[in-house]
């Protein structure tokens, strides 16, 4: 690889305009190119550089339109994920000596063929996991600003002694400097297929670890577009692993591994404390304490005053609501609202919510498919306790189409105790619940076990810094939608039970994945 020249600031990967005719139709071209080329494959792990195929594999399939395969994907038992182990070992040894400034270009590379191939990664986004050409396009977009703002954050880490240089200290000569802590498992979600699985294992990587990737099950298909990608720009042999299986069985094998340094983990509270518990218990042979980076669910919501543009508070409440169907660990699932304007608002709401078109994503409809039948079925168990809870306003039912649709679901009167206020439903249903005024309404938003993203609506300005101070979430939003943070400019992680506040995209992320080594030396 050669060494960079000079490096431009980082920058965020645009969004596609897709009200653009040229823009839609390249993107329905990239639907029909990946349909024709690239769905139905036999997809292997890939251990130390090698393909193995297995009997038993993961079947992925569109969940908006059940008869289409995506893939076949080989799954991973506990010898393969032993093979796995030892591989990432062996290229440790090796990866952990090439410069930082190397490693990221690997990263840098990457990025400029996925934004080459931009549509081909979102088209196979919106076939696997559901998502409309807009939602695809993001997810895209920040897996493209990960591999950027990962590659410029090592390099800074590696300079840190030229831009915070330690304390002088007469007759010494004192470094800094962030290495490698070893082998890794990467545990991302299903519901960013791209992003966050580029974003976790990238900064994994361009740190000096080797890793093993365990994609999650429902979408392993364009997880391992990613893994082929780094492969083609050169990574070398056993530095990522691409190890697709059961959560279960291989999860809580490398769980326990005493050679497992770090776990890198997103996805749901359950599965989260249950790694944690695991790996915080050192196995025989172990000689670490295992570092945990565990990012998980939410219950996040949106706070409007009556001081506030209501129209914008409404057109927020939906899009965060119903966003990728609401399956977003940042989704507005809850909205509070003062009594005076709280008819007004509800109003606005269910209106914007009914004209919401359900359908195809690769057709570009507002509102697809919830993943998978497991999840389908826990939404609409959830709809039925909200019946009991509140009053239905608006869907509440399946959709038709040959997947697993849901409509838009909206309850109000909603009390701040129940359980569709309380509990992490991932799905399309939005509780929404009355509070005499702001000060209420920002305590019934703090009522909650998590503390991932929050908005606060208002025009006056004590009341937004009392908010900014009070309400208690990693991601604080004023006057906009409580989804959609942005690489580099909203670091992002949660409080409480959503996590341990890892911001993902910020500056201290990359120091979860080093350890720093003081050298001081006697002159
Ligand atoms: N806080 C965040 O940044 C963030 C981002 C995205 C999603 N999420 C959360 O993720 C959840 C949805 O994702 P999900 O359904 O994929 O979550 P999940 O917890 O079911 O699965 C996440 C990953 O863990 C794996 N897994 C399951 N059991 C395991 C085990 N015993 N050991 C190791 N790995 C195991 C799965 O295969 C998958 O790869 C929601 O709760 C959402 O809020 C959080
Ligand atoms: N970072 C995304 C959410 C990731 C979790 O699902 C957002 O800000 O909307």
């Amino acid at each position: 690889m050669s060494t960079m020249a000079k490096l431009e600031g980082f920058r965020n990967e645009p969004f596609t305009d897709f009200r653009q005719e040229p823009a839609r139709q390249a993107m329905e071209e990239a639907i029909a190119r990946v349909k024709s080329e690239e769905l139905r494959r036999e997809i292997p792990l890939r251990i130390g550089g090698r393909d193995i195929f297995t009997d038993t594999k993961i079947h992925s399939i569109n969940p908006g339109n059940l008869d289409e395969t995506i893939g076949w994907v080989s799954k991973a038992d506990r010898d393969l994920a032993e093979q796995a182990m030892q591989a990432a070992l062996e290229a440790f040894e090796s990866w952990k000596k090439v410069p930082p400034r190397e490693r990221a270009q690997y990263l840098l590379k990457a990025a400029a063929l996925m934004t080459e191939r931009k549509h081909e990664f979102s088209a196979l986004m919106v076939l696997e996991a559901g998502k409309n050409y807009a939602e695809a396009d993001a997810d895209t977009a920040e897996a493209i600003d990960f591999l950027n703002f990962y590659a410029r954050e090592m390099i800074r880490l590696s300079e840190i002694n030229e831009t915070m240089p330690l304390t002088p200290v007469p007759g010494e000569q004192n470094r800094l400097t962030y290495i490698p802590l070893g082998v890794g498992v990467i545990i991302p979600p299903w519901n960013f297929p791209l992003a966050i699985c580029v974003g976790m294992t990238s900064a994994a990587i361009v740190s000096g670890n080797t890793v093993l990737l365990k994609p999650a099950s429902n979408t392993p298909v364009i997880a391992y577009k990613f893994a082929a990608l780094m492969e083609e720009v050169g990574l070398p042999a056993g530095v990522l692993n691409f190890i697709p299986g059961s959560g279960g069985e291989v999860g809580d094998y490398l769980t326990t591994h005493p050679q497992t340094r770090f776990i890198s983990f997103t996805g749901s509270k359950e599965v989260g404390l249950r790694i944690s518990k695991l790996a915080a218990e050192p196995a025989p042979g172990q000689i670490w304490i295992k570092r945990l980076v565990a990012e998980m669910g939410g219950k996040d919501g949106i706070v409007v005053d009556e001081t506030a543009d209501l129209d914008a508070a409404a057109q927020a409440i939906v899009a965060s609501a119903f966003g990728y169907q609401g399956q977003k660990c940042s989704a507005g699932s809850r909205a509070l609202i003062v009594e005076s304007v709280y008819d007004e608002v509800v109003e606005k709401v269910v209106r914007l919510t009914k004209q919401l078109e359900i359908g195809l994503p690769e057709e570009n409809k507002a509102v697809g498919p919830v993943i998978d039948e497991a999840s389908f079925r826990k939404i609409l168990d959830y709809i039925e306790i909200g019946k009991q809870e509140g009053q239905l306003l608006a869907g509440g039912r399946q959709a038709e189409g040959n997947g697993y649709y849901i409509e838009p679901t909206v309850f109000a009167g909603v009390d701040g105790k129940a359980r569709i206020m309380q509990e992490e439903i991932f799905g399309p249903v939005l509780a929404i619940g009355q509070a005499k005024d702001w000060r209420e309404a920002i305590a019934m938003y703090n009522d909650t076990e998590f503390g991932l993203t929050g908005a606060f609506f208002s025009r006056e300005e004590d009341r937004i810094s009392e908010a900014l101070e009070t309400m208690h979430c990693g991601n604080l939003y004023i006057n906009r939608k409580c989804t959609g943070a942005l690489v580099g400019a909203h670091p992002f992680g949660g409080f409480n039970l959503s996590g341990t506040d890892s911001k993902a995209g910020g500056y201290d992320y990359l120091l979860l994945f080093t350890q720093a080594k003081l050298t001081s030396r006697k002159l």
